[in-house]
This record gives C-alpha cells, sequence and structure tokens, in this order.
C-alpha cells in the first residue's frame, strides 16, 4: 500500500530535526486513485461540527441538506469570533469497524494496514519512537466553508504521538485554502504551511498548535484525506 520509493532515512532525520514533515507521494498509486475515488463517490459521510457549542456528528444517513448545512456554518462562524469551532465531514473508520459498517469500503484495509506489525514497526523508525503500538484513522472531507480552528491535538487518554494525513484530492490549489498550518504560540507566526497535495503524507509530532483553514467557496472539489494519530497504547 505504500510507495516502495520512499527514501525513509531523508524523512526520519527531517522528523527528528523538525518535528513535521511532508512526504510526496506517500501510497502506492493504484492505491491512492482507488481511495480518492471511494471519498468523492462513496463514502457515506457523517458532519462533525461544534455549532450548538458542544462537539456533534450527524447521525449516519441524516447528512444535512444544503440549507440545514449552510445554517449550521453560518452559526459556527459566530460562535469562531470567540471560541473553539470547526466544520468537517467524517467517516469513523474505528468505530465502522467495531460496528460493521459498511463492510465494502476500501478504507477499512487502510485502518487495518496502519495497525499491522509492519507497518507499525516503519511508523516506530520513522517517527523515532518505540512507543508507539496502534493507528487510528478517519477519512476526512472539508467542503466550501468549513475549516478545523487551532488546536494542539492532545488527549490525555489516547496517548497520541503522532499526527498524520494523507491527502486525497487531486490537484488542489493554494488558493482553495483548506491549508495545515503551523502556528507559534509565542508570536502566533505561521511557522509552516502544508498544501493537501495529491498522496502526500502530512507528519507532524504530537502537541503542536495547528490548524485547516476554511476552503475557499470556488474550491473546485472538496479536500479528502484520511487521517489519524500514531498512538502509544497499552492496550487496543
Ligand atoms: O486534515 C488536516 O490536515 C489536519 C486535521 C487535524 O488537525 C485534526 O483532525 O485534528
Ligand atoms: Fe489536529
Amino acid at each position: 500500500m505504500i510507495n516502495d520509493d520512499i527514501d525513509i532515512d531523508r524523512w526520519r532525520q527531517a522528523l527528528a530535526l523538525r518535528s513535521r514533515v511532508q512526504i510526496p507521494d506517500f501510497l502506492q498509486a493504484d492505491a491512492a486513485e482507488a481511495l480518492a475515488d471511494e471519498l468523492s463517490t462513496r463514502t457515506p459521510w457523517q458532519l462533525a461540527e461544534r455549532s450548538s457549542g458542544e462537539s456533534r456528528t450527524t447521525p449516519r444517513g441524516a447528512y444535512p441538506d444544503d440549507v440545514a448545512f449552510e445554517t449550521l456554518l453560518k452559526r459556527g462562524y459566530a460562535l469562531a469570533a470567540d471560541q473553539y469551532q470547526f466544520s468537517y465531514d467524517s467517516y469513523m473508520l474505528i468505530r465502522a469497524a467495531k460496528e460493521g459498517w459498511d463492510p465494502d469500503l476500501l478504507a477499512h484495509h487502510v485502518l487495518r494496514f496502519l495497525n499491522t506489525p509492519m507497518f507499525l514497526e516503519f511508523a516506530r523508525y520513522l517517527g523515532s519512537d518505540p512507543t508507539i503500538t496502534h493507528a487510528s484513522a478517519q477519512c476526512t472531507r472539508y467542503r466550501p466553508g468549513q475549516f478545523l480552528m487551532p488546536h494542539q491535538d492532545l488527549d490525555v487518554n489516547e496517548g497520541r504521538r503522532y499526527a498524520f494525513v494523507i491527502n486525497l484530492s487531486r490537484e488542489w490549489r493554494p488558493d482553495w485554502g483548506g491549508q495545515l498550518q503551523f502556528i507559534d504560540d509565542a508570536t502566533g507566526a505561521v511557522t509552516e504551511t502544508f498544501l493537501p497535495r495529491w498522496n502526500s503524507l502530512s507528519l507532524f509530532r504530537v502537541p503542536q498548535t495547528h490548524h485547516v483553514t476554511l476552503v475557499s467557496p470556488w474550491a473546485a472539489r472538496p479536500r479528502h484525506a484520511i487521517t489519524g494519530w500514531w498512538l502509544a497504547r497499552s492496550a487496543p
């Protein structure tokens, strides 16, 4: 599933030095194509957002219509002036696997692959982190107007060591927004921007302050990704 030509030692060094990297051509081309096709045509998305003041995910099969979607976005924008907000579409692979949702989806293979001994060995080596034992993953989609405000990915229970994003939207333009940016807590400066480039892996050590900028109204397609964390956990 991963591209055999990745220069692992080069990225390992860069990651150790800078705590984040973006690796191009991460998946084998046919896997990237097949997953991207599934994300854009067959994934049963649920909307995750906080416009009620608390995080909510719409029930399966009840994705809001355009009017309701716009209403929720506008409510979220109003609250975003002084509180943490986000709006993105999610397909929760861990929950889906546990509950037996949609067994024909290819995305299930990704979660399984990320948890094979071989991949976890690769993750520990690439991240110079012997504590990594598991990976979580979800599919995500950011449509025009959706966003994820600054946060650090800290989760006391989960043991998140690295965050990863496999970007699966083709020919993403910088003016389409949807950029993963890293913020210096002391100065507020943007220290690095990762465009969601086709088939790149954005990988960074947790915690770091980061956000996903608003996807522009004129973006020609949604921003699709498979994202999650490499975890240090004692039990499954
Ligand atoms: O999609 C991305 O680039 C990052 C997503 C993220 O930060 C998160 O889901 O916590
Ligand atoms: Fe994050």
